[in-house]
């Protein structure tokens, strides 16, 4: 019955959406908008805009969170013509995502370089002023920000990097023009489209049954230790990129691999981070570091994988000048790997 009133009134607009359910009808309406340019300029009228300067989130604080303020077009068109610039910048705005109520929300860099308006980069200071908030990076800001507000802005920061990176045909060298929902981009000379792309990573936490293998880069904030991760070569199956990884980096073999979740994870670009756990292979616990990767790797016990969980100052100098060990936080997904296994460290539901 909605499939068939979803394709008769297709004809007016893409679907009627009053006969589906809200998820659906949000699914359609975002679709809607990637599809249709005229659609999603109209959907800019009533929707809303977050804000970013050279890829950092405009940010408000409220006690210990940062929230994202909204502005509308009407509001963002007040604020360029303040500052000198034209209103076409509003066409760099990306599509992240809408509401149930389907106002549709935007991103929008202020600082970046601008293939549509004259004026390079607006002022920074001068715009947190006129925002009263300021742009904070997305980093620094990830762990102060509700799980719903760090998808999006975590979207959005990809999204907009993505169509920086991407203003040129790489066969043509012309430049590429944008759809209005950002969804791709399309070189006019020879209608080459580029769709945003995620690079799929790994990571994994190995466990002998009884302990579970965590390990440290050096760019790691001090003591903090976390599942291994490694980005997918071209041509590999995940079970073959976790097990390259784990050989790669600390010189074990692993099988029995249990998928966990995945999480996009906007650092160092745009990652589709693919979480398992996998069980080392009888015999096979000693570890081989490969310094080249990782500044240190070691076997923990579930007593102190849980002690680490507890802390709530985990960033802690000890008087030797060691750092305490601790795990990285609620929002990455190591975390959540990390936390599966304290609550069932001897994986009884992975294939014997
Ligand atoms: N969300 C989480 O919980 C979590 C936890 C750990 C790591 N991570 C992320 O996982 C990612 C991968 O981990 P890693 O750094 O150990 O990977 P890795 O072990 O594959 O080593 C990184 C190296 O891989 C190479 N490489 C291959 N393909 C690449 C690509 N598409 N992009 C960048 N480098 C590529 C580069 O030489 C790079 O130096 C990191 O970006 C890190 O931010 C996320
Ligand atoms: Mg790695």
């Amino acid at each position: 019955m909605s499939l068939y009133c979803g394709i008769a009134c297709r004809r007016k607009s893409f679907w009627c959406y009053r006969l589906l359910s809200t998820y659906v009808a949000k699914t359609r309406y975002l679709f809607e908008l990637k599809e249709d340019d005229d659609a999603c300029r109209k959907a800019q009228q009533t929707g809303a805009f977050y804000l970013f300067h050279n890829l950092a989130p405009l940010l408000q604080q409220s006690e210990h969170q940062y929230l994202p303020p909204q502005h509308s077009l009407l509001e963002l068109e007040k604020l360029l013509a303040k500052f000198g610039q034209d209103a076409q910048r509003i066409e760099d705005s990306v599509l992240i995502g809408c509401s149930e109520q389907h106002e549709a929300w935007f991103a929008l860099d202020l600082g970046l370089n601008s293939s549509s308006s004259v004026n390079a980069s607006l002022q920074k200071p001068e715009m947190e002023t006129e925002l009263k908030g300021s742009f904070i990076e997305l980093r620094k800001a990830l762990f102060r920000l509700n799980m719903k507000d760090a998808s999006l802005l975590s979207t959005a920061q990809a999204l907009l990097r993505w169509h920086d990176a991407h203003q040129f045909c790489s066969r043509s060298g012309q430049p590429t023009k944008k759809n209005v929902a950002g969804s791709k981009r399309v070189c006019p000379s020879n209608k080459i489209i580029y769709y945003p792309q995620m690079a799929p990573v790994v990571i994994t936490l190995v466990s002998d049954g009884t302990r579970c293998l965590l390990a440290r880069q050096s760019s790691f904030p001090k003591g903090m230790y976390s599942a291994l991760a490694g980005f997918c070569d071209i041509g590999e199956t995940l079970e073959e990129a976790v097990q390259r990884e784990v050989a790669e980096e600390v010189g074990l073999e692993v099988d029995r691999l249990q998928y966990s979740a995945s999480q996009h994870w906007p650092f160092p670009n745009s990652s589709l981070m693919i979480a398992c756990h996998a069980i080392v292979k009888p015999g096979q616990t000693e570890i081989q570091v490969n310094l080249k990767e990782l500044e240190a790797a070691a076997w923990f016990s579930h007593d102190e994988v849980v002690a680490a969980l507890k802390r709530n100052h985990p960033y802690a100098q000890q008087q030797d000048g060691t750092f305490l060990f601790w795990l990285p936080p609620k929002l990455a997904i190591a975390h959540q790997l990390i936390r599966e296994w304290v609550e069932k460290p001897a994986c009884p539901s992975l294939p014997a």
